[in-house]
């Protein structure tokens, strides 16, 4: 008899994800098998995977299963792994609460980079802590065709470059990932965000994500982006001692980014599931080789 392997399909401002329920980790998912659910044509579709696995039940997260019942393994759209997802956790959070995981409240989820708290209401926009952005010392260069724009490297559990331009229609058609120089600040790859300023701590972006390409939205992108607005702002709360939010528009709606003086940083925004189905057990078969 051939497995049923079940999915969902969800979104956290249209950054979309298929979501694989696996609490035993009993479904191999190789990273053929993660392009094929996420090609946009052949398959479901999403610019990544959200792989619902008990942490007990995983190798990567086995020692946070006190911390954390449930581990996010988030893989990006061509198969690929990245440490965290900021839309993704939302999501995540959102199908374990429709699933009947995880009610009202404040739930902890483990990640590749970390624990995270996600505060679930009953309905409406979902807030979770993203933990403290890391900034490496040193600029780097960001180029679009003959722009170039000097970029602050933040990261947020994943890599990101962070230009400020004057326009976002200077990113172009971001068909493929802008070289960013140097390249010894990013070893594993790197998501980098366009901004433009809207008004007082209001800010746009566009991304192009490691893995996915141009997405509708990114949560770390978007907390990276706050971060290095609030230091070229002259708001950094480790500074001014006062929390300070942003909006961040994306082209698929809003996320609003607070970080505090000790350097904690939330996000809110929506999170939506779908449809759910189950996959053709004969498309599967071919899916991964
Ligand atoms: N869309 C995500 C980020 C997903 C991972 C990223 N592409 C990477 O490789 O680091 C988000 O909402 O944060």
């Amino acid at each position: 008899m051939s497995t049923r392997i079940a999915f969902l399909k969800g979104h956290g401002t249209e950054n979309d994800f298929v979501i694989v329920p696996d609490p035993e980790n009993a479904v191999a998912l190789p990273p053929a098998a993660v392009a094929a659910l996420c090609d946009r044509r052949a398959g479901l579709g999403g610019d990544g995977l959200l792989h619902v696995v008990r942490s007990a039940a995983h190798p990567e997260a086995r020692h946070l299963a006190a911390e954390a019942e449930w581990f996010m393994d988030y893989r990006n759209g061509d198969g690929s792994v990245a440490e965290m997802c900021g839309n993704g956790v939302r999501v995540f959070a959102r199908y374990l609460q429709h699933a009947g995981y995880a009610t009202e409240g404040d739930l902890a989820v483990a990640t590749r980079g970390g624990v995270k708290t996600v505060h679930l209401a009953k309905d409406g926009d979902i807030t979770v802590g993203m933990g403290r952005a890391v900034l490496p010392e040193g600029e780097v260069t960001v180029r679009v065709g003959e722009r170039a724009w000097p970029a602050r490297n933040v990261n947020m559990g994943n890599p990101h470059a962070v230009a400020f331009v004057a326009d976002l229609a200077h990113a172009g058609e971001l068909r493929a990932a802008p070289p960013v120089t140097p390249a010894t600040a990013y070893p594993d790859g790197v998501n980098v965000e366009f901004v433009a300023d809207r008004g007082p701590r209001h800010v746009a972006m566009r991304v192009h994500e490691r893995g996915s390409g141009e997405t509708r939205s990114c949560g770390t992108g978007a907390c990276a982006v706050a971060v290095a607005a609030a230091r070229r702002d002259g708001t950094d709360p480790a500074v001014t001692g006062t929390p300070v939010t942003y909006t961040v528009d994306v082209p698929g709606g809003t996320l609003v980014i607070t970080e505090r003086p000790d350097g904690e940083i939330e996000m809110t925004g929506p999170a939506v599931i779908v449809a759910e189905g189950e996959i053709d057990p004969e498309w599967w078969a071919g899916a991964a080789v």
